[in-house]
C-alpha cells in the first residue's frame, strides 16, 4: 500500500501477492466492496468495466494482471498477448498501452519474469504517487492567494495510486490554508464528481458544493471560480487534451469569462507519437448508462444516444498543463 495517500481513502489497486484486489468503484460511495482478481484477462473485464477507472490507476491495473500473467507463464509471446487483451479494455486513457507496453519492454527474458513483471508494475504505481505530489506543487505554485476552484469528473486517490492529479492541487491548496469554494461537477453520466470527488474531499475535511454539470457556466459568470483544474487521459505531442466529456466545454466557458485553465497530468499521460487528438479513438460506452438512473430506465424507448467518454480540448484553450516534470503554457496566440 503505497504510503501517504488522502488520508481516509481506500486504495483503488492493491496487489495482494494472489491477486489484484479492486475497489470497485461502480457502487461508491453507498457501499465498498472489491472485486479480486485472480487473471490479467479478468483485470482486463474489470477495467472496461469500470471497476477501476481513472487513466493513471488502469495503467497501475494493467500492470499489476501483467504479473498475474507471468505467475502463469514464462512465455514472452503469451505475456504479449495477454498485454494486448489488457490494453484493449479501454482505448482513450494512454496510461493503460503505455503501461503494458513499458512492463513488457523490461521482459527480456524468460528466466526471472514473474519477479521482473511485479517490479515494474511496483515501480510504475510508486512513481505515480511520486508524481502525483510533484504536480501538486507544480500547480500550487501557479495559483496566487486564496483559490476557488471548479473541478470535473474524478481525478483523486480513487483515480491514480494516491492523492491525485487535478485533486492533488486542490488537497495541496487546501494544506497551504489557500483553497476556497471547490465547485465539483457531477459529471453525467457516471456521476464521478458527485460520487467520488465528494467522497473524497470529505474524508479530507474539505466540504464540496456539489453541481450539476449544466449550471457550470452560470457558477462562472458569477464569479465564484478562479479556476477550472481537470486532469487528462491523454495529453498529445501538440498539446491538445482528451479527458473526461465535458472538459471542452468548461475550457470554452472558462476562456469567456476570463477565468484560467490547468491541466494536471503526468508524463505517462502524454503521448509523444500522437500530435493531435483527431487521431485518438475516444471510447463509445453503452446507451443504458445515458437511458437509466439507478437501473429504473428514464428514457422512452425509441431514443438513440451518443455518450461519448471524452472529449478533445485544444491547448489553445489551457493557461498550464502541469506534469511532474514541469508546467507547459501554450504559446501566446
Ligand atoms: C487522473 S484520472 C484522469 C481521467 O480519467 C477519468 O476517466 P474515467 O473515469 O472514465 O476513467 C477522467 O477523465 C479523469 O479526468
Amino acid at each position: 500500500m503505497p504510503e501517504s495517500i488522502s488520508k481516509g481513502c481506500p486504495s483503488p489497486v492493491t496487489w495482494t501477492g494472489r491477486t489484484v484486489r479492486l475497489l470497485d468503484q461502480r457502487w461508491l460511495p453507498a457501499r465498498e466492496t472489491y472485486v479480486d482478481c485472480d487473471s490479467s484477462d479478468a483485470v482486463a473485464e474489470a477495467i472496461h468495466a469500470m471497476v477501476v477507472r481513472g487513466a493513471p490507476a488502469i495503467g497501475v491495473a494493467a500492470a499489476y494482471g501483467l504479473a498475474l500473467a507471468a505467475r502463469n507463464t514464462t512465455r514472452l509471446d503469451a505475456l504479449a498477448a495477454a498485454g494486448q487483451r489488457l490494453k484493449a479494455a479501454r482505448p482513450t486513457a494512454v496510461n493503460l498501452a503505455w503501461a503494458v507496453d513499458r512492463v513488457l519492454a523490461r521482459c527480456k527474458t524468460e528466466q526471472g519474469l514473474a519477479a521482473d513483471v511485479l517490479a515494474e508494475a511496483q515501480a510504475i504505481e510508486a512513481e505515480d504517487l511520486r508524481a502525483n505530489h510533484a504536480m501538486a506543487r507544480h500547480g500550487a505554485e501557479c495559483l496566487q492567494g486564496t483559490v476557488n476552484v471548479y473541478t470535473h469528473c474524478n481525478t483523486g486517490s480513487l483515480a491514480t495510486a494516491g492523492f491525485g492529479t487535478a485533486l492533488g492541487v486542490v488537497r495541496q491548496l487546501h494544506a497551504e490554508g489557500r483553497l476556497g469554494q471547490v465547485f465539483v461537477g457531477e459529471t453525467r453520466p457516471w456521476l464521478q464528481g458527485a460520487r467520488l470527488t465528494a467522497w473524497e474531499l470529505a474524508m479530507d475535511g474539505i466540504e464540496p458544493t456539489l453541481i450539476v454539470d449544466s449550471a457550470a457556466a452560470s457558477v462562472m459568470r458569477s464569479g465564484a471560480v478562479d479556476v477550472v483544474i481537470t486532469g487528462a487521459d491523454r495529453v498529445t505531442a501538440d498539446g491538445d487534451v482528451l479527458n473526461k466529456i465535458g472538459t471542452y466545454s468548461l475550457a470554452v466557458l472558462a476562456r469567456h469569462h476570463g477565468l484560467r485553465m490547468m491541466v494536471v497530468a503526468p508524463m505517462s499521460t502524454v503521448d509523444l507519437d500522437t500530435t493531435s487528438a483527431s487521431e485518438i479513438e475516444i471510447e463509445q460506452r453503452p446507451a443504458e448508462e445515458v437511458t437509466a438512473w439507478n437501473g429504473e430506465r428514464v428514457a422512452p424507448q425509441g431514443v438513440s444516444v451518443f455518450n461519448p467518454v471524452f472529449d478533445a480540448t485544444p491547448y489553445a484553450l489551457i493557461d498550464w498543463i502541469v506534469t511532474e516534470q514541469g508546467v507547459f503554457t501554450p504559446p501566446a496566440s
